[in-house]
């Protein structure tokens, strides 16, 4: 009988001519049902120093929504545009997550709201949170960052955000059920504790929702029915920032870091973990190009990979090159 011994590894598929989609800054990826890749951008409009006041009232009102289609479906072997739409509804794209029926969920920091779109383009079918009004209380967010939807019970749960430090469940048509998380402490990171809950990675196999808890550089696990912490994965090679997570059925976790700070050794690089052992079995970077500000990654069940950058506005594709030694036992 044959036994496979995978050595896993992915390296950038550089036929994938999506580096230069003259897009905006690119805040999210997902992969819909067909396993087409959707990317959330944010066309003309950018975050900078300027777009809030020191209360996260976003200041920019006054350029209008952005115009361009911010929700883009792409052929995930030549990036042709497939499909597009989500224009004049956002100011400051952030998440995007779409359930197991096809509909996009979304996060928008300037408007301090969640939306729950269906694949055409007419009216949201939900939205949480209170247009432009920062908060923290059952129907306000600050700064949300994105939703994951349990494709079993219909929860809905979302990374609240940057100015809060919580992760928030909603029932399926979207009333308040729970809540969990509060700020870091000064020190040490206690389990339980966020600095910027920056992306969420649903694992319907162990019922548990992982988060980027991109500021103290590491991820924790959470029981899905309750919230109880369950474990924290962090390594040294995640340097000081950890900004998003993603999840593929058979037990890999993808993950993305931040640049390191003047000094610092860990570069900026994407990892492959093992979700039950939380070891990294790969790390990766592109051949083409570099990762300034990976904001998002996604993984389809053949380990193929995407990572959007913020700053680069570019969509770089990985693929497993998987080497097989095929020993007789
Ligand atoms: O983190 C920031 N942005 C990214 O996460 C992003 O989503 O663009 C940011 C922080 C301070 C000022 C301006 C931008």
């Amino acid at each position: 009988e044959k036994e496979h011994t995978g050595d896993f590894h992915i390296e950038e598929a550089v036929e994938w001519p999506g580096l230069d989609l003259r897009l905006g800054q690119v805040s999210g990826l997902a992969l819909d049902p067909e396993n087409n890749l959707v990317l959330f951008h944010r066309g003309d409009h950018v975050w900078d120093e300027n777009s809030f006041d020191s209360k996260f009232v976003y200041q920019q009102r006054g350029l209008g929504p952005i115009e361009q289609n911010t929700i883009l479906v792409l052929n995930p072997s030549n990036a042709k545009l497939l499909h597009s739409m989500g224009k004049s509804l956002f100011y400051l794209p952030h998440g995007l997550s779409i359930d197991k029926n096809g509909n996009y969920w979304v996060t928008d920091v300037a408007l301090h709201q969640v939306f729950k779109l269906g694949a055409d383009d007419k009216e949201p079918l939900l939205i949480l949170g209170v247009a432009l009004q920062p908060g923290s209380d059952k129907n306000h967010f600050c700064q949300p960052t994105d939703v994951a939807v349990d494709p079993i019970t219909g929860s809905i749960y979302v990374s609240d955000g940057y100015c809060n430090s919580r992760i928030i469940q909603f029932s399926p048509n979207g009333l308040y059920v729970n809540q969990w998380g509060e700020e870091t402490s000064l020190g040490r990171a206690r389990p339980g504790q966020f600095h910027i809950p920056h992306s969420l990675a649903l694992i319907p196999d162990y019922s548990q929702l992982c988060v980027a808890d991109r500021e103290n550089g590491r991820i924790q696990c959470f029981r899905l029915e309750t919230g109880e912490f369950v474990r924290e994965i962090k390594h040294k090679s995640f340097g000081r920032e950890l900004f998003a997570v993603s999840y593929v059925p058979g037990g890999l976790l993808f993950a993305v870091n931040g640049m390191p700070y003047p000094g610092e050794a860990e570069p900026v690089q994407g990892f492959v973990m093992n979700f039950s052992t939380g070891e990294i079995i790969d790390t990766f970077i592109p051949l083409r190009k570099s990762f300034e500000m990976p904001h998002d990654v996604v993984a389809s069940e053949d380990k193929t990979v995407f990572v959007g950058d913020v700053h680069a506005r570019a969509v770089w594709k990985f693929a497993s090159t998987e080497k097989m030694e095929h020993r007789s036992v």
